[in-house]
């Protein structure tokens, strides 16, 4: 499994710009057949909070239709990072997932909102219990960004049998150890695949973004990583039955003493 991260600059409140700025990376990314590409948080219009009415989708559209075409054209999986999402009067932070032949197969709303970021303020936190989704005939895990502070929802996601986790962020610059240690500490724990995707750049708003896209093995060695501030489009190949070599050295999951964890 390869996957290929777009780590770029958001451009605040511009849907149509950040839209245009997705399809020209997927044109230069030299994608091939099955390559699973992930996109970072709120991709449509950034933390542009105060407008975020307007920037919302409704139930997904019209920028689900927009992937899944993307998704057809190249041939590709797409984990579609996160956007503001309306549904009911209601705004989420939904990420999402289309497969190759379009058809959207997950979906997520970000259930931990950030107070840091104000989110509490603006956004509904989402209702979606902890679910994997079918990625090429594995489980994997779709968590947003402040999420990644919450280590039993990983672990839940990988009790699930998931062995891939995408973290989709929009992460400070303020925080950037937190984040990097925080991926790292969730791929060694659960000895698992996680593939984060952070974008860079400062917004009109003031808050940087600390760039760092990386993909964690299970044995927590990065196998490719962003820089803080450069637009890249990084690519890292998954080898799954790593999973169980790393398992099998250590075998976590055959020493836990599950009954003896009082609030688990
Ligand atoms: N977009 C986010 O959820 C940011 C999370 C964050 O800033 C933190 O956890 O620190």
């Amino acid at each position: 499994m390869r996957v290929v991260i777009f780590q770029y600059d958001v451009y605040y409140g511009d849907v149509e710009k950040n839209l245009n700025k997705v399809k020209s990376l997927f044109e230069a990314a030299d994608l091939q057949e099955d390559d699973v590409v992930v996109l970072p948080e709120m991709w449509t219009s950034g933390y542009d909070l105060e407008n975020i009415d307007v920037h919302a989708a409704n139930e997904l559209e019209p920028i689900k239709t927009e992937i899944s075409g993307l998704a057809g054209k190249y041939s590709v999986n797409v984990v579609a990072g996160s956007i503001p999402n309306k549904v009911d009067g209601e705004v989420y932070n939904t990420a999402f997932y289309v497969d190759k032949s379009g058809e959207q197969r997950h979906q997520y709303s970000k259930m931990h909102l950030v107070p840091m970021l104000n989110e509490p303020a603006f956004l509904a936190g989402g209702k979606d219990t902890s679910e994997t989704f079918d990625l090429l005939g594995e489980n994997a895990g779709l968590v947003i960004c402040y999420d990644l502070r919450f280590p039993e929802l990983f672990r839940d996601l990988v009790l699930q049998e998931a062995k891939v986790i995408f973290v989709v962020a929009e992460w400070p610059l303020a925080r950037k150890d937190h984040w990097l240690t925080l991926l790292r500490a969730r791929a060694i724990e659960n000895q698992c695949y996680i593939v984060a995707s952070n974008s860079i750049g400062t917004q009109d708003n003031g808050t940087t973004f600390a760039g760092n896209s990386v993909v964690y093995n299970p044995f927590g060695e990065a196998l490719v990583q962003g820089s803080t501030d450069e637009e890249e489009i990084l690519k890292a190949e998954i080898d799954l039955d790593y999973i169980d070599e790393v398992r099998k050295d250590i075998p976590i999951f055959d020493s836990r003493r599950k009954e003896m964890y009082k609030f688990l």
